[in-house]
């Protein structure tokens, strides 16, 4: 009977579609594991396919193959370690969300997934069928219970493995990031350990994909002398990494050896590391190796511009700024202090005579009318168009700059502003704008490929916003204070308050109206909005569904 068990945890980040890809990766992870003595290479949910697959896991061709790459992945890695791999099972009619566990040339066994998530940013009820709780599986001598995720989240799967006997739960996950989600995770992963007394690795995956950010931040729980649980190894987050967990038997039972403990960054850091991430592994693997911006003097493309440069370099961003009269000479300098600070190209392109034109060409039909924000929209319509020219001619990924404040209330302007295929900023509110600044100011890390130092003009961050589409406009005057409209927005999108909730908390009854107004008023410019990272429990897209046409609104 053997007395110790090693597993090789692979936090990688797999390419959803990418099935030859994914499997090279994880066959390389299991030469490491082999070179490394392991018994067993655990790899994360759904790896073959990458996570989330959205409906692609639907189209038949598609499963089959992923299923059929597993089997050669069984199939090539026969003198070695045993592999678990997340991929699709398709069996007759019924599709589901399975954990493949291969050994010896052959697939040895297979869990199901029972509980499928279907709240926020899921969908699995869509996707798959409910699994039934499957038991532990042997590898040289030890029984291993895997609950798939979610299974994890709730009692009664890892319940069942115990009393069928597993000895180790080893939990693969595909759970995206949000702001303090490891507390979350942990809380129930300590919950599962006290309640069966068995040690648990927790292996997520790690990287982009669409607007979800996968952050790893792995780790090994024990249960406790005292009947809690002891935390024994903790990976990074967002890092690709293999780790190696060693598991003796003693007469507790098993227990994983006290492992490498790596320090987990605090929220600023985390939500900045995620929208970097979010737009690398965008770029990466949609193809793009460059991007441009509009950038303003303002502090929305000022912040853009160094998450670009962290993720891509500054050499292989493009700065435009595209002056118009109403552009004040602070905005000039503060565009080029800011290029200059990151290190990026900054080009400028006028755009008076374009709108010139426009407004000569539309003369004879606007007879008699006022200027009003028609005007002003087709300035930033120019922008989006000059913009989106450079894009197509140089192969770049316009990027859009709207905060979550400006792109809830509808503050931007669509096919202007809002033209672009990916925004990094979608889920940060405008009060966090500033302090992002300000965190990226003091700090720089070994994954940032801007400079370090003060890249961001403190005149930047601390000048009051404007639009600059008119003569001293400024964002305060058609909007409540960033505090006062995050605060109401948080209440109204994060928390789903009721309007008189807000008023008890003191804001002014037409403010929180007006609010809410905005939000309601604008779902159909989201509908039509780039993606970004999500960083909060509550992004625009997957967490939020709302219906484009809405005649309810909340009464006071
Ligand atoms: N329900 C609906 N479904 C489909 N389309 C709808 C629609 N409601 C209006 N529309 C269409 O949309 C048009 C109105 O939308 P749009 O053209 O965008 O214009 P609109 O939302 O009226 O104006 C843009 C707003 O964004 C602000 N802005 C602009 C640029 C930059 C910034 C910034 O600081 O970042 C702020 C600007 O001050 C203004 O408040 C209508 O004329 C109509 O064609
Ligand atoms: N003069 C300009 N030159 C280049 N891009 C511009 C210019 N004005 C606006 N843009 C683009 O349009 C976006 C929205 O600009 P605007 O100034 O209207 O709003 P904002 O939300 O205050 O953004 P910022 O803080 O970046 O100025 C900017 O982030 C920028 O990408
Ligand atoms: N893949 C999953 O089952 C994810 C759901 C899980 N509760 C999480 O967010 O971590």
């Amino acid at each position: 009977m053997t007395d110790t068990f090693r597993i090789t945890l692979g936090q990688l980040n797999p390419t959803v579609g990418d099935l030859p890809g994914n499997a090279a990766k994880a066959r390389e992870a299991w030469a490491a594991a082999r070179e490394a003595g392991a018994n067993l290479l655990a790899l994360p949910e759904m790896f073959i396919t990458g996570y989330q697959t959205q409906d692609l896991v639907l189209k038949p061709g598609f499963t089959q193959e992923a299923m059929a790459r597993i089997v050669d992945l069984a199939r090539d890695c026969v003198d070695g370690p045993a592999i678990g791999i997340g991929g699709p099972y398709a069996e007759e009619d019924r599709l589901y969300n399975a954990y493949w566990i291969l050994r010896g040339g052959k697939v040895v066994a297979r869990v199901l997934k029972h509980e499928l998530p279907h709240k926020q940013l899921f969908d699995e009820w869509r996707l798959f069928n409910v699994g039934p709780i499957s038991g532990p599986y042997s590898l040289d001598g030890l029984r291993i219970g895997s609950p798939v995720c979610e299974d994890a989240w709730w009692p009664e799967v890892c319940e069942t493995l115990a009393e069928t006997g597993a000895e180790i739960l080893l939990v693969p996950n595909g759970s995206p990031y949000h702001r303090n989600k490891l507390d979350l995770r942990m809380g129930h992963m300590v919950a599962r350990v006290v309640e069966t007394d068995l040690p648990l690795i927790y292996l997520n995956s790690v990287g982009g994909q669409d607007d979800q950010v996968y952050d790893g931040g792995s780790f090994v729980l024990n249960p406790g002398e005292d009947g809690g649980a002891v935390k024994v190894m903790q990976l990074a987050p967002f890092d690709e990494m293999l780790a190696h967990v060693d598991f003796t038997r003693t007469p507790q039972g098993w227990r994983a050896v006290p492992g490498r403990m790596d320090h987990q960054p605090d929220e600023w850091e985390q939500d900045y590391r995620a929208m970097m991430e979010g737009l690398r592994d965008y770029m990466r693997k949609s193809g793009f190796r460059k991007a441009v911006l509009g950038l303003s003097g303002g502090i929305d493309s000022a912040l853009v511009a160094t998450i670009a440069s962290d993720a891509i370099g500054p050499e292989n961003l493009r700065c435009v700024m595209l002056p118009s009269e109403y552009t004040s000479q602070a905005s000039l300098e503060d565009a080029a202090d800011c290029a200059g600070r990151l290190g990026t190209r900054l080009d400028t392109v006028q755009i008076e005579g374009a709108r010139d034109a426009v407004e000569n060409a539309l003369a004879h039909l606007m007879e008699g009318t006022q200027p009003d924000i028609t005007e002003e929209n087709i300035q930033s319509r120019l922008r989006g168009v000059m913009l989106m020219a450079l894009s197509n001619k140089f192969g770049e990924l316009l990027l859009t700059t709207g905060n979550k404040s400006e792109v809830a209330v509808g503050y931007a302007t669509i096919y202007g502003d809002m033209a672009g295929g990916y925004n990094p900023i979608k889920d940060l509110y405008k009060t966090r704008v500033f302090e992002t600044c300000r965190w990226r100011n003091r700090n720089h890390r070994d994954w940032m490929q801007g400079p370090a130092g003060e890249v961001i003009p403190p005149q930047i961050i601390s000048k009051p916003p404007s639009a600059e589409l008119r003569p001293n406009q400024k964002d305060q005057d058609s909007l409540p204070p960033y505090e006062v409209l995050d605060a109401i927005l948080e209440g109204l999108v994060e928390k789903d308050l009721a309007l008189k909730d807000l008023v008890a908390q003191g804001f002014e009854p037409e403010t929180v109206k007006k609010v809410e107004t905005l939000l309601y008023g604008s779902e159909w410019k989201r509908y039509q909005a780039a993606p970004g990272p999500r960083i909060s429990t509550k992004a625009f897209w997957l967490d939020r569904r709302y219906p484009l046409v809405n005649r309810w609104r909340d009464r006071i």
